[in-house]
């Protein structure tokens, strides 16, 4: 298992990472208010779990980071850019990439290009060049392979390039989509309940390469998660969430203490 970093995956530097700040947002649906005046800091470089029982309003933050849903009011600044009614590919093309809870592979596809899936938003020559067998473009397709190699090193993929995605456990697809979101050279990182539906061993391996996302590309991240282990592990600020409220936010060892956490939580299995 790759914990640390191989020496060939740069870091981004500190300086490109900006400070995430979400301020006052509040998302309705017909009437239902899934975020009410919502405000958390993501720091730079930092893990920063975003948690709360059923219905909390987790994923309705995830939306509206990545641009599936417009918030009602409120705003997202990713550094000086405002995300807040942008589409999807223009939030991805200011560095903002996402995983999802639920598998979105192509099952047949082999590992390596899924990876170069993630490549595609960097490429300049474009597929024409490409298909011209242009100079250039061999140049940039080479080192588009070489940056894909050194990520499926760092995330413990490189034995399994050749092979359709849809063929490996389950775990080992969901390192693909963390791979791929980092083959976009993310520098904010949004990653939705990274290892529910995975096996003991699986979870810790995927927590061992969040964490050595963490140490070693130095981008941020913003952690949806189920795993209160795992969050405890992987985050150095937690927002909690309940019914659209912001309800607690500071570090996860405070956060775990606090009556409002506790409270939200023990009624959550009340009612289970
Ligand atoms: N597209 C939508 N239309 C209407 N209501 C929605 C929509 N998306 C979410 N909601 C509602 O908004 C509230 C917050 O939902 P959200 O999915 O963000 O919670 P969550 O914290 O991610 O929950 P879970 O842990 O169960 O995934 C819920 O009451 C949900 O039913």
């Amino acid at each position: 298992m790759t914990s640390s970093p191989p020496e060939t995956a740069p870091r981004t530097a500190a300086s490109d990472v900006p400070r995430l700040r979400v301020r006052d947002l509040t998302v309705r649906f017909a009437g239902l208010t899934a975020l009410d005046g919502v405000s958390f800091t993501v720091e730079p470089g930092s893990v920063h779990a975003v948690i709360g029982p059923n219905g909390a309003g987790k994923s309705t933050t995830f939306n509206v980071l990545s641009g599936v849903h417009r918030a009602t009011s409120g705003s997202v600044r990713l550094g000086d850019a405002e995300l807040t009614g942008l589409p999807p590919h223009r939030i991805a093309a200011l560095g903002v990439a996402r995983t999802f809870q639920n598998l979105a592979l192509s099952a047949h596809t082999t590992v390596f290009d899924s990876l170069m899936l993630g490549r595609h938003r960097l490429t300049r020559t474009g597929f024409l060049s490409a298909g011209l067998h242009l100079p250039g473009a061999a140049r940039e397709a080479a080192r588009h392979r070489e940056r894909v190699r050194e990520i499926a090193a760092f995330t413990g993929l490189e034995d399994h390039l050749d092979r359709p995605a849809g063929s490996l456990p389950y775990g080992l697809q969901k390192l693909v989509e963390l791979g791929r979101a980092l083959c976009t050279e993310p520098r904010l990182l949004l990653l939705d309940e990274p290892v529910a539906g995975m096996t003991a061993p699986e979870r810790r391996r995927t927590a061992e390469v969040v964490a050595a996302v963490r140490e070693g590309l130095g981008i941020s991240i913003v952690l949806v998660e189920h795993d209160m282990a795992v969050v405890m592990r992987l985050a150095d600020a937690v927002t909690v969430l309940d019914f659209g409220r912001r309800i607690a936010d500071g570090p996860p060892e405070v956060v775990q203490r606090d009556p409002a956490v506790v409270r939200a939580y023990l009624g959550q299995e009340a009612t289970a």
